[in-house]
């Protein structure tokens, strides 16, 4: 059916206009109300969603009552209000004016009551923090020199703190400047900065006719803020003091464009360096699997250039961590009613163990498994009902029952966190191999027969080990390699152990399988390494020459790469040959460099002084070692490709032949061996000591001036 044009027109109208009375009514209901009283924000929420009355004034009451005056309490706060709406539904429904101040109350010692543990017992002071006192000093230290002491001079001091999540960096920060008088002013990323609520009114404007969405990238808005938080004092908030000018700039949550391209981060910090007006410090988490984002946002070069302190946190040490615990459970133990399950000790050294030194996640698991009823999720064996006292504690800690002596058996109940091992520690483990007497732990025996192969029962499991220390078990076997030699006594030992290496190798040398083997590589390498020391092999023989030995990082990658660059150079030098680069250096070069045949060029001269011959005479020094720190993650030199070829890449013949192929024989200069600021100072033969061996040997190579040049 077809309606008259005029009709059509009339019913587009009507249409219009109740679209736009429509809006109107929509508008005034939103926009207008809540002007009339600004401080009761969640008014408009509670026509609408009656159910939730009691949960909004739950929030309302944590906000005030724990003093909202920074933004960082949207994000930590969260559970709080997010607890607050588990509210049982019974206790909802529609409940009148005096049943909802009864509720309000209520509210209150539910509050009390459902508080989080982590903000109810949230450190006062920096005593009351569970961070070791030196670190504490340390970043008191900065703060002082920095911000207290500082002179009106022109440029921002930058501190980057680091460590593992949940070990009190924030907190420390807090706690510190709190002390000493000084503001804190945080970024905290803005959640859709680009759309405000007041946008809306400008898009259904009808005068205006053009609907521009505001945008701004969040580093612009970033750099705004440190602009402005640089330049000015932060506005008055509710419990602020502001007597003090002394400030801070803290930036935990970095925009996420910064993990993209970390350079914009960089040149936001040199800008900074120069026109700062106060301290900025940036907190930076570890994560757990090794992907440091302290190396990409804040490499060293920029730390050197920018003149950034480090501080670097630990994870909480079990030991304090167990203290702030037991303080916790006995408080909540001796409030009246004592509604929670107070676990026994053997649970809480599991609760500390399984947290990986991050208190936040120790106090939230502790609260959530102390919770009476079904909740209740303490190993039913373990369940006590009041703690025991310290002197009874301490009796049973000599006593060692052979269940718990196995490291990382028991599974935490919940709140564990996986477990992870800083590579320092997890080579430590493999290396200096913890082990408990046979007969202790009632193991069997072997035969007569394989009685050299006997060794005591394994505290650790080397693949968990590996595991835990999350990298590939390639690069975890060249630091092994690197570092086992130092702990055998016995040469004999020390053969089997190197000949359980190569099989390790060969095992993950071949690309074709490598994905299949690589668990058994380890394991091989791991165990081989284990067992080969018989010195170490049996509990009672363990004691006496486990001292420390400092570990060190594979010289396998700089060593690597100066074989590529020989196989480069070999390639372009001796083109002619038309010979692979490993058939090059292993066969022709030595072969010529026993001929005194005539070279073309001086380079083909050094080239095979140098690579050619390995004079028995000449004495070979170890390359300096770079020690590896306790903190540090496995890292491949990621310049050199050598991730590639440690994660299953091509090998390095293979990717060199296609690099050769493309490079400019020209363009390649003499390799680093031969270079005077060489790295590798010992381990190659140097020209002048090539030189003068060759003098003594009486052999001369000849330059060769051929027809073409
Ligand atoms: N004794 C204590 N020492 C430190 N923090 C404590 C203590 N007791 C409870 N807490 C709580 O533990 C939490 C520690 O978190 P904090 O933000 O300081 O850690 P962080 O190292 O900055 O980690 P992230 O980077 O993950 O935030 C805080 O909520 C704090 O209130």
């Amino acid at each position: 059916m077809q309606l008259p044009e005029g009709e059509l027109y009339f019913n587009v109208l009507q249409v219009v206009y109740y679209g736009w009375e429509l809006l109107k009514f929509i508008m005034s209901k939103t926009f207008l109300r809540p002007k009339a009283s600004s401080t009761k924000i969640t008014n408009w929420v509670d026509s609408s969603f009656d159910d939730f009355s009691e949960t909004t004034s739950i929030s309302t009451i944590t906000a005030t009552s724990l003093g909202v005056n920074n933004s960082s309490l949207r994000r930590k706060k969260v559970p709080s209000t997010v607890e607050s709406s588990k509210f049982p539904a019974r206790k909802r429904g529609n409940l009148s004016s005096s049943k909802q101040i009864y509720g309000l109350e209520n509210s209150k010692e539910y509050l009390s009551e459902n508080e989080p543990w982590v903000d109810k017992y949230k450190p006062e002071t920096q005593h009351e923090l569970a961070v070791h006192k030196k670190k504490i000093e340390e970043v008191e230290t900065w703060l002082k020199a920095e911000v207290l002491e500082r002179q009106h001079k022109q440029g921002g001091s930058i501190l980057l703190i680091t460590g593992p999540p949940g070990c009190g960096k924030t907190t420390t920060i807090k706690i510190l400047s709190k002390e000493h008088g000084i503001q804190v002013q945080e970024w905290i990323n803005p959640v859709l900065p680009q759309f405000q609520k007041d946008d809306f009114k400008e898009i259904f404007n009808p005068e205006s006719s053009f609907h521009v969405f505001p945008y701004q990238s969040q580093i612009a808005v970033f750099k705004e803020f440190l602009l402005r938080a640089t330049k000015y004092n932060k506005l008055q908030m509710l419990g602020d003091d502001l007597r003090t000018d002394k400030k801070i700039i803290l930036v935990e949550d970095l925009p996420n464009q910064f993990y993209r391209d970390s350079h914009t981060l960089h040149e936001v910090l040199r800008k900074y360096v120069q026109i700062g007006r106060c301290p900025l410090i940036f907190i930076i988490s570890d994560s757990l699997s090794g992907g440091n984002n302290q190396r990409l946002l804040f490499p060293k070069e920029i730390q050197e250039e920018c003149a950034i302190s480090n501080i670097s946190f630990n994870p909480v040490a079990p030991t304090i961590m167990m203290k702030f615990l037991n303080r916790i459970v006995t408080k909540e133990a001796n409030k009246d009613g004592g509604k929670i399950v107070v676990p026994d000790k053997t649970s809480l050294e599991l609760l500390c163990q399984g947290c990986s030194g991050d208190i936040r996640s120790a106090i939230n698991s502790l609260q959530f498994s102390s919770s009476t009823g079904k909740n209740n999720l303490w190993p039913r064996k373990k369940r006590m009902s009041s703690l025991k006292s310290d002197a009874v504690l301490s009796k049973s800690k000599g006593r060692q029952k052979p269940d718990r002596i196995f490291e990382n058996q028991e599974v935490q109940a919940i709140g564990g966190k996986d477990v992870s091992l800083f590579l320092f520690r997890a080579l430590g483990k493999i290396l200096y191999c913890k082990r408990a007497s046979v007969t202790e732990l009632g193991s069997p025996r072997l035969p007569s027969h394989l009685s050299e192969y006997e060794r005591d029962t394994l505290l650790v499991q080397p693949e968990e080990v590996v595991e835990m220390s999350h990298m590939p078990g390639e690069l975890f076997n060249l630091y092994l390699h690197q570092n086992y030699i130092d702990f055998f006594t016995e040469v004999d030992d020390l053969v089997r152990a190197s000949e359980f290496l190569s099989f390790a190798d060969i095992l993950s040398g071949d690309w074709n399988t490598r994905s299949l083997l690589r668990e058994y590589s380890t394991s091989i390498a791991t165990r081989g390494v284990i067992h080969s020391n018989k010195a170490r092999g049996f509990a009672h023989c363990q004691g006496g020459g486990s001292s420390f030995r400092p570990l060190h990082k594979p010289q396998w990658f700089l060593i690597n790469k100066k074989y590529r660059e020989n196989c480069l150079a070999a390639k372009a030098l001796f083109s002619d040959f038309c010979l692979p680069a490993l058939c090059l250096q292993t066969q022709l070069l030595p072969y010529l460099a026993l001929l005194t045949i005539p070279m073309r060029n001086q380079a083909q001269i050094s080239f095979i002084q140098d690579i050619g011959r390995l004079p028995l005479k000449r004495h070979f020094g170890r390359l300096k070692m770079e020690a590896l720190t306790d903190r540090e993650h496995g890292m491949t030199d990621l310049d050199s490709g050598d991730e590639a070829q440690l994660s299953g890449g091509q090998p390095a013949e293979e990717a060199l032949g296609e690099r050769t192929q493309t490079a400019e024989p020209e363009t390649w200069s003499l390799p680093l061996s031969q270079d005077s600021g060489s790295e590798l100072p010992a381990s190659q033969p140097q020209p002048f000591a090539a030189q003068r061996d060759m003098e003594e040997e009486d052999i001369i190579i000849e330059d060769y001036e051929s027809d073409e040049t």
